[in-house]
């Protein structure tokens, strides 16, 4: 079976990574616009409405633009950006995230990616939080750190001005971000979390990050390592590390899942102190983005779900 995919936003930071992942696959037909064209209304309705498949990857407010022009059209849509994630009708597409999530992203009409920090923080709360291990009501905490990428075009021109602003910033100083509203709503907590997050000058890569003192949550570690091991089991995509590979780290590097689509989590504890950092890596571009969005895109049109995909 050959199906056709247009990729909106396709000369873009994540647009460009999707495409990488699938020009070479012979069983799908992008359908690409160039440079003269690939803002124009008209030739994106027309792409939008001939394609099998459309995935979005474009800021939020061109990608609800594209879900109109999509009217009428029998596309089914991925949308990489933020615009979709919490809106009813949508799949929101993580597919290890909960049982039966693949087979809601198989049926879809319309799946929209997690965000790169949400994706990260979700797969370390939502299986503790559904285990009772991690309470709903458990003031929660996020500290995260992404690649310049993960701030787009933009971002990428700032950093590689030749004159790098800074080796490392925090932002959202506010306490607002536009990931908090997905990262409540998908992973069982009574209140939202606390989200802090950073920026590294290097391209690429995260590390999410959620304190805990065990005290308060009656879980020690081999019960956290153990309900997230269970909740990934067989997935060659998430993955836990054990005891001993754990013990063997002295640190965890943003580019431990760079260039990859892994998505990689760490439990480190203190019996002793009764405090545990539960840790997760990936690339924002990777499963953070693209690495997602191809592999919804493989679970939605009945390919082998990990094809394509930097494992
Ligand atoms: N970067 C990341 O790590 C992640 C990004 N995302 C999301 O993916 C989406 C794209 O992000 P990213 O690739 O980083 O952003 P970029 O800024 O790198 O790319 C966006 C692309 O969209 C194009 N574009 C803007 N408006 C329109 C329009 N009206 N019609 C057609 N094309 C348009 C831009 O054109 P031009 O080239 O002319 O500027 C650009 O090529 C965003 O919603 C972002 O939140 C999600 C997860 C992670
Ligand atoms: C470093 C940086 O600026 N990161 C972006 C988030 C990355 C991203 O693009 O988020 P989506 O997954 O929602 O698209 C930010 O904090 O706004």
């Amino acid at each position: 079976m050959t199906i056709s995919v247009f990729i909106d936003g396709g000369h873009g930071t994540t647009g460009l990574e999707i495409r990488d992942r699938l020009a070479a696959r012979e069983e799908i037909a992008l359908i690409e616009l160039g440079d003269a064209e690939r803002k124009d209304e008209g030739a994106r309705r027309d792409a939008l409405h001939a394609a099998d498949f459309a995935v979005l990857c474009l800021p939020d407010d061109a990608a609800r633009a594209a879900v109109a022009l999509a009217e009428g059209a029998n596309v089914r849509i991925i949308d990489a950006s933020t615009a979709h994630r919490t809106t009813p009708g949508w799949v929101y597409g993580f597919p290890e995230l909960e049982a039966g999530r693949r087979e809601e992203i198989a049926g879809a009409a319309r799946v929209s990616n997690h965000g790169c920090y949400a994706a990260t923080f979700l797969a370390l709360v939502r299986p503790l939080v559904r285990a009772g291990l991690l309470p709903a009501d458990y003031p929660v905490t996020v500290n995260a750190t992404s690649g310049y990428s993960g701030g787009g075009k933009a971002m990428i021109a700032e950093f590689e001005s030749g004159d790098a602003p800074t080796a490392f910033r925090n932002y959202a100083l506010a306490l607002q971000h536009k990931h908090i509203p997905e990262m409540h709503e998908h992973s069982g907590l009574d209140a939202a979390p606390l989200f802090s997050p950073s920026v590294a000058n290097t391209y690429r890569g995260m590390i999410v990050e959620v304190p805990l003192h065990l005290s308060a949550i009656a879980a020690d570690a081999p019960a956290l390592r153990g309900a997230l091991a269970e909740a990934y089991a067989g997935s060659r995509v998430v993955t836990v590390l054990g005891e001993a590979e754990t013990a063997a780290l002295d640190f965890v590097t943003l580019e431990r899942c760079a260039d990859t689509d892994r998505l990689e989590i760490m439990v480190f504890a203190n019996p002793a102190t009764g405090q545990a950092r539960l840790c997760a890596a990936l690339d924002n571009l990777g499963k953070g983005a693209a690495g997602n969005a191809v592999q919804s895109l493989n679970i939605m049109a009945g390919f082998e779900e990990i094809t394509g995909l930097r494992l």
